[in-house]
């Protein structure tokens, strides 16, 4: 909570009227509330100053609330909104985690608190969902109900208490609702996507859309605030349960005395069917993890066919690929290289063994990888672009017994949100779950290398095997069901030139996310840029 006491001299319901009181909240307050907060997504930028961009009222039955939305400017030229409800209240123990201030309102004392935090906030925000009044205030608020939802009233709520970059409550014990911090003057696409494939599409393993909060304000697009979704059944994430697999199959290799040098080998971007395994994999690795491989290439596919099968609506329909696109896509990358160049060159220092040395064989073979980014050329695709996930990976799904649901359709963090909407190669999906196994195999051999009896160099073999033979399984499957269902995602020299290009996208995107939030991690991408460069590249 902040030392700073505020004062305000007049009443609650006019709080953000006195400019004095304005500046005093932003400067003295919330900049540092803020920068404090998980949600916050810029720990790795100089804040310069903070402003209420725009504020609006929620009232309801007596209740009143303030929705503020926050423009964060960084002295790195560039700027960032955040969503904050704000609500008050007399006693210190009704604002929990959310206390944000203590708080003079001409006669009455109390306490500024993030109203996420407050029972009778998310009470009102539920129930105007239900009712779906839009909501009159500077800007307006759409409440949304879906037709799945069911609820008559508010029963409860709970925070999820996961650690996530926005903040998500259980309702009533069915339903989600995830309040997105970072907001975007434009729909949310995970709140697009979620909403179409409920309301559209025959696709059930993402979760069924319920509900959201949207704020129309005057010459600007809708803002997504909120999105509700039913709560689907599960056992934790993608990731945990593939780390959970792969300390197995790397203890088998001491314990069924396995060479991984005797080991048949695999082509890379081959295809196999479970039958064609050879029963050497099949006894290192076991059935289930395979089979399991399997289901999570049928749901991808599944859910690309329905996405990419529009007719009408411009947002979702299937695009060729052109020119356009191809500036679009080379500037992009040409300019997140240039970025992360920067990033590799100024954190060298954080750098040793083999992680510097990779680092170093980057910095030079920029212009080979610079070169690859060149190569695409439009003119030779003939598959079909479509919305797609952006950032998909094992953290995206959620493990249901012996299946998946997949979540979180946001795009990648860091793109515009704009440019989160464009309709991409589905392959770039394929490449964001072929990089987490690759990250799933190698952070199982960094965390367990001292117990696993093996030589490094025979881990990392094997580990490159097991990456080739993952692969092979979903490809299979994948390409098996987008051709039975008419989705076009090239011929084959053009699908595997595609997701080597996205393999190299996707490491050199992660090379950012990591030395930004945990250099310690950086070597995993560095290793998968070496392996992506050093493979033969695809000609088309
Ligand atoms: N519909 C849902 N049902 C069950 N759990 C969910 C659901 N949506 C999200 N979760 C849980 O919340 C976590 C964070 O959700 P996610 O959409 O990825 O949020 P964020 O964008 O903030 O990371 C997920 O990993 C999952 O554990
Ligand atoms: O926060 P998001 O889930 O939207 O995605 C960001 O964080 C991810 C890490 O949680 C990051 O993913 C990278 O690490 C994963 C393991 O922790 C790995 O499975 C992914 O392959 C790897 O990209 C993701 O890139 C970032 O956008």
């Amino acid at each position: 909570m902040s030392k700073v006491k505020l004062t305000n001299p007049t009443r609650w319901e006019n709080l953000l009227d006195d400019p004095a009181f304005k500046k005093q909240l932003t400067e003295d307050v919330l900049e540092n509330y803020v920068v404090s907060q998980r949600w916050y997504g810029g720990k790795s930028s100089t804040l310069k100053y903070l402003e209420i961009s725009e504020f609006f009222t929620i009232a309801h039955k007596g209740d009143h609330f303030y929705g503020l939305l926050l423009e964060v400017n960084f002295k790195e030229a560039f700027y960032q909104h955040y969503f904050l409800p704000l609500g008050f209240v007399e006693d210190k123990k009704a604002a929990g985690d959310g206390l944000i201030a203590p708080v003079q309102l001409g006669e009455k004392t109390g306490y500024l608190v993030d109203a996420l935090y407050l029972d009778s906030f998310r009470k009102v925000l539920f129930e105007k969902i239900i009712e779906s009044h839009p909501v009159e205030g500077l800007g307006t608020i759409t409440f949304h109900a879906g037709e799945q939802l069911e609820e008559t009233e508010y029963i409860s709520s709970r925070f999820l208490g996961a650690e996530q970059s926005n903040t998500s409550i259980i309702f009533n014990d069915k339903h989600i609702i995830k309040f997105f911090r970072r907001i975007y003057s434009s729909t949310n696409p995970d709140y697009q996507i979620c909403r179409y494939l409920t309301e559209h599409t025959n696709f059930d393993r993402s979760p069924t859309y319920t509900g959201s909060i949207n704020l129309n304000i005057v010459k600007r697009h809708d803002i997504t605030l909120a999105l509700m979704q039913k709560l689907v059944p599960n056992d934790g994430d993608g990731w945990e349960w593939m780390l959970g697999e792969l300390k197995t199959v790397f203890s088998t290799l001491s314990r069924k005395h396995i060479d991984p040098n005797t080991l048949p080998e695999v082509q890379l971007f081959s295809r196999l069917k479970l039958r064609e395994v050879p029963h050497e994999i099949v006894d290192w690795t076991g059935l289930d993890l395979l089979k399991r491989i399997r289901t999570l290439a049928l749901r991808t596919a599944q859910f690309h066919v329905a996405i990419g099968a529009e007719r009408n609506d411009l947002k979702f329909t299937a695009d060729k690929y052109n020119g356009d696109y191809n500036v679009w896509l080379k500037n992009r990358l040409l300019y997140m290289f240039q970025n992360r160049l920067n990033t590799v060159e100024n954190n060298l220092h954080k750098l040793k063994d083999e992680a510097l040395e990779l680092a170093q064989e980057l910095l030079e073979r920029k212009n080979e990888v610079r070169a690859r980014f060149i190569e695409f050329d439009w003119h030779h695709m003939k598959g079909e672009r479509i919305r797609i996930h952006g950032d998909y990976h094992l953290g995206q799904v959620l493990v249901d017994g012996e299946d998946f649901y997949l979540l979180d359709f946001e795009g990648e963090p860091e793109s515009t949100i704009r440019d989160r909407k464009v309709k991409q190669m589905p392959q770039k999906d394929l490449a964001g779950m072929f990089r987490s196994f690759h990250y799933a195999i190698y952070s199982t051999i960094f965390e367990h290398r001292d117990q696993l009896g093996l030589p490094i160099e025979d881990l990392y073999k094997a580990g490159e095997l097991l990456y080739k033979y993952l692969i092979s399984i979903f490809l299979d499957t994948y390409l098996h069901h987008v051709h039975n269902n008419n989705l076009n995602i090239g011929y084959q020299k053009e699908v595997n030139f595609l997701l080597q290009f996205c393999l190299l996208e996707k490491a050199i995107y992660e090379l950012g996310y990591e030395f930004n939030s945990r250099p310690s991690w950086a070597i995993i991408p560095l290793r998968g840029i070496q392996s992506i460069m050093n493979h033969k590249q695809q000609k088309v």
